[in-house]
């Protein structure tokens, strides 16, 4: 994201892509203008909360009228440079590794795996789609001469440590982890942690204890 967006809260950051598709998805079917009540009920997010979400980045939308969705359209493209293809690695092609390569992240205009790891003989020199499957050893070399800035790690727990280690001095400055293992990393790059297991126990905690929120049933904000 440019710096103009820098200040606004995570929560919000983490928003803008849902915004974003469903704004693509509104421009595709042709239509001009929304109203945050339709927004709202099309991202599932309370329009109260995205009308102060937008209101970060000045005053967008027109009471009575809505927002303009061209207009939005653009600016969620620059906000969160759509324009600028960020290039992404991914280490560990195994079944979760795998299942990412084939899907590639097609519907984001801005991301995409350009390469991949991993230390099984049977799978270096392979291809799946179109990246490029190549041996473990080659992680530093590849990672700097392709100015690859994501790293997606989808390896053992035991090893996510190590290979975070080895990349730090890389042109990586994010890392999406898929294992288990929580990592060290200096305050130079982010680390967001995706645990399914984690986000099921979470789910299994709402249903018990709030079985009858249905003001907050939707959880976008992760
Ligand atoms: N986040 C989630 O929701 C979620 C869901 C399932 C699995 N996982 C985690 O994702 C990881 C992968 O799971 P999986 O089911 O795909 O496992 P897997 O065993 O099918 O795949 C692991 C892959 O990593 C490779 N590998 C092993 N050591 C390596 C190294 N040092 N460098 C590079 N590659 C190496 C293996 O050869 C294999 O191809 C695990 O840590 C697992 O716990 C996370």
């Amino acid at each position: 994201m440019n710096e103009e967006t820098l200040k606004i809260p995570q929560a919000t950051a983490k928003r803008l892509p849902l915004y974003y598709r469903f704004i693509q998805n509104l421009h595709n079917a042709g239509k001009q203008r929304v109203s945050s009540a339709e927004l709202s009920e099309a991202v599932k997010v309370d329009s109260a909360t995205i009308r102060r979400d937008f209101s970060y980045f000045g005053a967008l939308g027109k009471k009575g009228y809505g927002y303009n969705v061209n207009y939005l359209l653009s600016f969620f493209r620059k906000t969160l440079d759509q324009d600028e293809v960020t290039k992404v690695a991914l280490i560990g092609v195994g079944n979760l590794g795998t299942a990412f390569l084939n899907y590639n992240f097609l519907k984001n205009n801005n991301t995409k795996i350009e390469i991949a790891f991993d230390i099984d003989k049977n799978k270096v020199g392979k291809k799946i789609g179109q990246v490029h499957i190549y041996d473990l050893s080659e992680l530093q070399s590849r990672l700097i001469e392709e100015n690859i800035s994501i790293a997606i790690l989808t390896v053992p727990a035991e090893v996510a440590q190590s290979i975070t280690d080895s990349i730090l001095e890389t042109s990586i400055k994010g890392i999406l982890n898929f294992t288990p293992a929580r990592l060290n990393v200096p305050s130079s790059i982010r680390v967001h942690h995706i645990d399914l297991a984690v986000e099921l126990q979470a789910l299994v905690y709402f249903l018990k204890h709030y079985p009858n929120d249905t003001e907050n049933s939707q959880d976008e904000t992760n």
